[in-house]
């Protein structure tokens, strides 16, 4: 074959492999199957020539091994094929991931201004908090429904819509019950936005960019978990209103992706799906930027058919759960959302500020500065994530997330039994017997007292040693202070007298810090963002929107499930014992990822349901390494077996 051909030949092979392996129809007693074939290691080990140079239309200077020469097509096929306007969508798209990290993260501080403006009780408290969570739970599940009726871009205006109206009604607010309702919309707009815009941006991406394109969506999460937090600190100062502009900020954002998505396109999968082909096949071209979209257009047009052809009846949960490769896909986007919740994620990040007091922050302002490290922490190794995601894949990355969740967890727990071994105890009993009669005044160490939602360890400390000590009622409106004695008023507290409310001075916190730390390292990257990732790409197109709807819905419940027991878990349990219970549960999901959990990355997603033909618990074993590696793939109980040179021919 002459140099020509070669160059010919390669030129369009790589971008055909490098696309992600190729839906064929083999004629095999009519199954029909999965072919990988071999993609860049395959163009290197054929001795092909300047397929880069090539496919550019320009000749370009030979390149000197092999190794250039995969590396010069893949990365000329990448430049061809992601053309900016994927990542301006991308981008407009997690706006909705920045709504819900701000809005989830911002009320931890709205809330200690709220309750001392509004006269709140701790009843109305936890509804203003869980109202929102709970809201988004029902909603994503409605977005489900709403995705597929009116597609995933009216779903995106919706949210950003309840996300602007939400805002304006908690900034303006009179009083608590308007307070409610705006909490009540803005989570409507959460559990709509949480389900859509992974999905969006999923449909929207060339897939060797899908996994990091969809990640963004949950660093712009933990990017409004860190700018809430740097927001919380900065009105904290403000003596009145200062929780109007905190609620009221999310308005800005909401408002750009409004905006924004008026321009934006439809998702074409779903255009395709709906039978509007020419508008699908305009947007296509649009996103890949005038690339041909013809082999796109026809794997995407193919696979709708054919499930149109298989029939199937009956609502859409209902077909997914009859049918066994949507059903495992189910089970493994549920299982994950809910061992990402499970593993205590919000918990740790709401009691970031207490561990910081632990560890010798007296100042309530500096823990609430200092607790916006712990959101910046969250972000930046979200960011790793982004990075490791295409290079990785999902499912190790995932593994190694969970192991490092798992152990880190452990490390916290240890922390805190430290804590609870070396309690300090209670010096001073009072004997007035109106304050002696308190349940306080029973407790002889500080650790059963700070387990009492209604006491609080008052003490006094000079640099060496704990001075006198108590254990007192907390005042009903404040936690910040005690109901009488030394610490009642906090203006007042002088002598290096303290009040702990929630926890126990300690030499033992530098543990709970470092377990701190080491587990923000360890989830951000894996455990925060894959469950969202991968969920966007394993269910068919026909189940894609239910199947996020209900996986998302699972995430919201358990978030909310988590964050409402864990005082009582604390109480009953005690701290290091809820702590040991979430390492447990990030251990089971180890073992339910590890069995479970196939490699998504680089494929279509026309192709993803074919990884979910095997029998769940042994489907994490496919194994691609670039497709030199023999394959088998299960289709409808058949077993094809690929190797390279299969996949080669079938070229
Ligand atoms: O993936 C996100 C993220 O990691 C957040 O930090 C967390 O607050 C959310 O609950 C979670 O779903």
């Amino acid at each position: 074959m002459s140099r020509k051909q070669l160059d010919h030949d390669y030129s369009l092979r790589s971008m055909s492999n490098l696309m992600g392996e190729r839906r064929k129809k083999v004629s095999d007693g009519g199954e029909r199957s999965l072919i990988k074939t071999p993609s860049s290691a395959s163009i290197s080990s054929q001795g092909a020539s300047s397929a880069g140079a090539t496919a550019a239309g320009a000749p370009a200077a030979p390149p000197s091994s092999t190794g250039d020469l995969e590396r010069a097509a893949r990365k000329q096929f990448q430049r061809d094929v992601t053309p900016g306007f994927v990542y301006v969508l991308a981008a407009f798209s997690a706006l909705g991931g920045f709504l819900f990290g701000y809005d989830t993260g911002v009320i931890s501080g709205a809330m200690l201004l709220l309750k001392r403006e509004l006269d709140l009780s701790a009843l109305w408290q936890e509804v203003l908090i869980s109202s929102t969570v709970a809201a988004a739970a029902l909603s994503a599940l409605l977005g489900g429904f709403l995705n597929g009726l009116f597609g995933r871009r009216v779903c995106i205006l919706l949210a950003s819509f309840f996300f602007a109206v939400g805002g304006v009604v908690l900034s303006t607010a009179p009083g608590k019950e308007v307070l409610l309702a705006g909490r009540l919309i803005v989570g409507v707009g959460l559990g709509i936005a949480s389900m859509t815009v992974p999905v969006y941006i999923a449909e929207a991406s060339p897939p060797h960019l899908r996994g990091q394109l969809v990640t963004v969506n949950t660093l712009f999460i933990t990017g409004g978990q860190f700018t809430a937090s740097l927001v919380d600190g900065a009105f904290s100062y403000l003596q009145r209103d200062g929780w109007r502009y905190m609620l009221g900020l999310s308005v800005l954002p909401a408002v750009v992706q409004f905006v924004g998505f008026l321009f934006l396109p439809e998702s074409p999968r779903w255009l395709i799906q709906r039978g509007l082909t020419q508008k699908a096949r305009r947007v296509l071209s649009q996103i890949r930027g005038n690339q041909n979209i013809d082999e796109e257009y026809d794997s995407i047009k193919n696979s709708i058919d054919e499930e149109e052809d298989s029939g199937g009846e009956g609502p859409v949960i209902w077909r997914m759960l009859t049918y066994a490769p949507t059903r495992r896909a189910l089970l493994v986007g549920c299982g994950l959302q809910m061992f990402q919740q499970l593993s205590g994620i919000n918990t740790v990040m709401y009691y970031s500020a207490t561990i910081l007091q632990m560890s010798g922050v007296r100042d309530d302002r500096l823990a609430i500065w200092l607790a916006g490290l712990a959101t910046l922490t969250n972000f930046l190794f979200t960011l790793l994530g982004v990075w490791l995601v295409e290079r990785v894949g999902r499912r190790k990355l995932t593994l190694g997330s969970i192991i490092g969740t798992c152990l880190s967890l452990s490390l916290l727990a240890i922390g805190f039994l430290m804590t609870a071994q070396h309690s300090p105890p209670v010096t001073f009993h009072p004997s007035n017997p109106s304050m002696a009669n308190s349940t306080c005044s029973k407790y002889q160490l500080c650790e059963p007292c700070m387990l009492d939602p209604g006491c609080g360890f008052c003490y006094r400390e000079n640099v060496s040693a704990l001075l006198a000590s108590s254990c007192v009622p907390v005042d009903k409106a404040s936690t910040e202070q005690a109901a009488w004695g030394r610490c009642s008023n906090t203006s007042l507290m002088r002598d290096q007298t303290y009040w702990a409310y929630n926890y126990c001075p300690t030499s033992y916190s530098w543990l709970v810090l470092l377990g701190l730390v080491l587990y923000l390292a360890a989830f951000a990257p894996g455990m925060g963002p894959m469950p969202w990732t991968i969920n966007s790409e394993i269910y068919p197109l026909w189940a894609r929107s239910t199947g996020n709807a209900c996986a998302a819905g699972v995430n919201w419940t358990f978030n909310i499930l988590v964050s409402l027991t864990f005082l009582h878990l604390a109480q009953y349990f005690t701290y290091y014992g809820a702590f040991f219970l979430y390492s447990s549960m990030a251990l089971l999901g180890f073992f339910f990822i590890y069995g479970c959990l196939p490699e998504t990355k680089g494929r279509r997603l026309e192709e993803i349901e074919a990884l979910f033909q095997n029998q769940l618990c042994s489907c994490g074993a496919s194994d691609s390494d670039e497709g030199r590696q023999v394959e088998y793939i299960r289709v409808k109980g058949s077993n094809y077996h690929l190797s390279d040179n299969d996949a080669s021919d079938v070229d």
